[in-house]
């Protein structure tokens, strides 16, 4: 497809091929942080795919295999073969060394986490890059590394660019061919230099323009959803959260009339919450919006199950339910649009290769019936948050939408640890509006990636006035994250949940102690269940 002025925005791209990393999205969104469009494809694509595609580049991700051990996955012939410039990251760059003649072994020198490498200046790729210099010569890089097995020797031709005490071979480059091999990650975070050793390789030696934009991918995104659609009608599962508003606005631009939204107060939600979606998008947007009040059912489906994974699929079934009984009084309609961005996929183990672990199957992947009707329509499946947020500003979104907290689907039900009840998820919309509240008057509110109150239907002793109270517990969680993957808790003032705790315990009959989370992802998830 052609931006306004015509050009083909397509016309460079990057082509990532999955070894089975926990990276490889990481490596896709760092390539459009450069404004360089890329896809990622299985490491078994055919060399026909490859050459279609047309690459101006190719990174080959990283993977748990070792490249010596039987029928581990290789590097299709196509992609020596197109003549562009190629980057191996870790396993990537094993594969790369094995096929091209080099010697790969399995070491007894593993290496996880920080290293610092050596890097010699004389390779395009690294040149001028570092975090320090040392007395002879090397760049020094802070580096996140992640392997087992090591290159001994690098193939002909190639040059080693980078070493560590533990891997001497932990870079290697062939500038003529512009191919190259890392042993570390360059693109995760504690990778300090990564993001410009990526840019390095994809603007410089690859040649993208980067014109890859917020606006050229809304762009692409509202002209592959007129293809899919045609002129056929979409139902979209609109909660008011930020993915299914940018979903929204998107569908809405993309194909007008032809979207109808459906809104299901499911009894789960936000105080105040279904005010405020109808609110914003059928008064201000004059954008479709059915309103379903459907507490009963939700409750009554939930009635009796604890099981966390259990309450996704029931809850997730019966929005699709909702769905598909809107979509049958409507006319025309084939498809169900949802706001299901990246990390939803990845952590439901529902990404291309499927070897992923899964970890909750958030209820708009795994926990969708099979027997459904509609078509999916999803276009921000491929997005981070903080994309999705730059795509909705693209489109004119408030900026206080987007920048709202998460809001997952089963709402308080998996906020409500075990089973639901609605006394229950009345006294936890009272706590969480209060904490919610303070956190903007507070001026944390945008400090935090995510806070919310979680419900422990364990009964504590209190003493008010000279009363004797014997009620429940609510946890306070608070963290801080860029892409929902992994999360730090927030250092939240003690004064201030000291206040928080105080009124909550004050103000709500029914809630005698009030506790904070002080836990990370990883080891635990940001939500309790
Ligand atoms: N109450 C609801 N009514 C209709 N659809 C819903 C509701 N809750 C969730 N969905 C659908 O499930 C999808 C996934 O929910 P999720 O909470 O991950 O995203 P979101 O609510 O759009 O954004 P956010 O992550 O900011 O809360 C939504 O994008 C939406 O399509
Ligand atoms: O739509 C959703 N359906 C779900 O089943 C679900 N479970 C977790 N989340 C949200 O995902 C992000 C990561 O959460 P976890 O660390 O708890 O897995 C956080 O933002 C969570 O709120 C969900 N969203
Ligand atoms: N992260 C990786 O790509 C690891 C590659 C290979 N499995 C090793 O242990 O060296
Ligand atoms: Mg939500």
């Amino acid at each position: 497809m052609s931006d306004q002025s015509g050009a083909d925005i397509h016309a460079h791209r990057i082509l990532i091929l999955d070894f089975g990393s926990q990276y490889t999205q990481l490596i896709a969104r760092r390539v459009r942080e450069c404004g360089v469009y890329c896809e990622i494809r299985a490491c078994d694509v055919a060399d026909q795919a490859v050459r279609d595609f047309a690459p101006s580049g190719v990174i080959l991700s990283g993977g748990p295999e070792t490249v010596t051990d039987a029928e581990t996955p290789r590097i299709p012939a196509a992609v020596f073969e197109v003549g562009v410039p190629l980057l191996g990251i870790c396993y990537g760059m094993q594969a790369m060394a094995a096929q091209l003649g080099g010697r790969v072994a399995p070491s007894e020198h593993k290496e996880f986490g920080y290293a610092q490498v050596r890097a010699r200046g004389h390779s395009r790729l690294l040149r001028d890059i570092e975090d320090h210099a040392s007395a002879d010569g090397y760049g020094l890089l802070d580096v996140w590394m992640s392997h087992g097995d090591r290159v001994e020797a690098p193939p002909e031709g190639f040059l080693v660019i980078a070493e560590t005490e533990a891997a001497p071979v932990a870079g290697i480059g062939d500038d003529d061919r512009g191919w190259y091999g890392l042993q570390f990650h360059p693109e995760v975070t504690h990778t300090a230099q990564g993001g410009r050793i990526l840019e390095r390789f994809v603007r410089e030696i690859c040649g993208c323009p980067g014109d890859w934009t917020p606006g050229n991918i809304v762009e692409d995104s509202i002209a592959r959803v007129r293809e899919q659609v045609g002129d056929r009608h979409v139902v979209l599962g609109l909660s008011g959260g930020v993915d299914s508003s940018v979903t929204a606005a998107l569908l809405h631009r993309a194909i007008g009339d032809q979207l109808t939204c459906v809104f299901v107060d499911n009894g789960l939600l936000r105080q105040g919450e279904a005010d405020q979606v109808m609110a914003t998008f059928a008064r201000h947007m004059g954008v479709r919006v059915i309103h379903i009040d459907a507490e009963d059912r939700f409750l009554t489906a939930l009635s009796g199950v604890e099981d966390p994974e259990e309450k996704r699929r029931i809850i997730g079934n019966l929005f699709v339910e909702i769905f598909d009984e809107e979509a049958g009084k409507l006319q025309g309609v084939d498809f169900l649009a949802q706001g299901t961005i990246y990390p939803d996929v990845v952590e439901s183990a529902g990404n291309a290769g499927g070897k992923s672990h899964v970890i909750k199957s958030h209820h708009n992947v795994g926990g969708l019936p099979e027997t459904m009707k509609l078509k999916l329509v999803e276009p921000l499946r491929e997005l981070f948050k903080d994309e999705v947020r730059r795509v909705g500003l693209e489109l004119g979104l408030p900026a206080d939408m987007l920048y709202r907290h998460p809001f997952p689907g089963p709402g308080l039900g998996v906020r409500i640890l075990g089973e639901v009840h609605k006394r229950y998820a009345d006294l936890l919309r009272r706590a969480d509006a209060i904490f919610i509240e303070e956190l903007r008057r507070w001026d944390w509110y945008d400090r935090t990636s995510q806070a919310f109150a979680v419900f422990l239907p364990v009964r504590s002793v209190g003493v008010t006035g000279d009363g004797r109270r014997y009620e429940y517990v609510v946890a306070l969680r608070a963290v801080e994250t860029v892409d929902f993957m992994t999360a730090r808790w927030a250092q939240l003032p003690y004064e201030f949940l000291d206040h928080v705790s105080r009124r909550i315990i004050n103000e709500i009959d029914g809630i005698s102690r009030v506790v904070y989370d002080i836990s990370g992802k990883p080891p635990a998830t940001i939500e309790w269940e």
